[in-house]
């Protein structure tokens, strides 16, 4: 059976995103609840961005180092399938909310992934992204994807800085479970292109299939 990678679009802002996301076949899309990020959305917005997304479309909740009280309004306010935690977030921390939870991890050197999956063993994916400290996301830099080892326990979601003219090559030489975007797929920080989104999901698919 062919592989199909899955494909996560982050930082959306607008439902008019949403709706585009989906028709380009995304399968999750990202809402960042984090202040200092240019696509950051408050309650209001990330309700109407997660009303506009269809069925079998899952939805993130995406924070950095959060006070537990703001997880908890988000998951009592806006419907969500999954949280991802991009800062310091001990195991404990990510699993106290009983939802599904996506780590994400920087990895610097060997046994970096392996040590992740030890640690946040019960994670439903670990994120793998590119390290640039004082920039926990949405760096737009792609890392040394030779650091993914090929055998991994749980689902890899690969990310940092991947854009429809890179996404094919990070897909055949990882083979990730999943890739996540964000700037690659943004006409300006915080509105995607449907055209972009369109040809990244085109990449991914020409990739699994090659
Ligand atoms: O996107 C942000 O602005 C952001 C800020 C702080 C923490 C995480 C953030 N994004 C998380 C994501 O999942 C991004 O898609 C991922 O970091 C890759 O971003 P990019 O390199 O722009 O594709």
């Amino acid at each position: 059976m062919p592989t199909r990678t899955r494909v996560k679009i982050c930082g959306l802002r607008r439902p008019a995103d949403a709706v585009a996301a989906a028709a380009a076949g995304a399968d999750a899309i990202g809402l960042v609840f984090y202040g200092p990020s240019p696509r950051a959305v408050d309650l209001g917005q990330a309700l109407a961005v997660a009303a506009a997304v269809p069925p079998f479309v899952a939805r993130v909740a995406l924070f950095v180092d959060p006070d537990p009280e703001l997880v908890r309004g988000v998951l009592a306010t806006v419907p969500v399938e999954l949280l991802q935690f991009h800062g310091e977030e001990p195991p404990a921390f990510c699993r106290s909310f009983g939802r599904p939870y996506i780590k994400a991890v920087r990895l610097r050197e060997a046994g970096d992934w392996a040590r992740a999956e030890a640690r946040w063993g019960d994670a439903a994916a670990l994120l793998a992204d590119t390290d640039r400290p004082g920039r926990p996301g949405g760096t737009g830099e792609t890392f040394d994807w030779s650091l993914v080892p090929a055998h991994r326990r749980l689902p890899l979601i690969l990310a940092g800085g991947l854009r429809p003219d890179n996404v094919g090559a990070a897909v055949r030489a990882v083979r990730p479970y999943a890739v996540d975007v964000s700037g690659g797929v943004e006409r300006a920080p915080g509105e995607k292109d449907p055209a972009r989104m369109e040809a990244f999901l085109g990449e991914v698919r020409d990739a699994d299939a090659a």
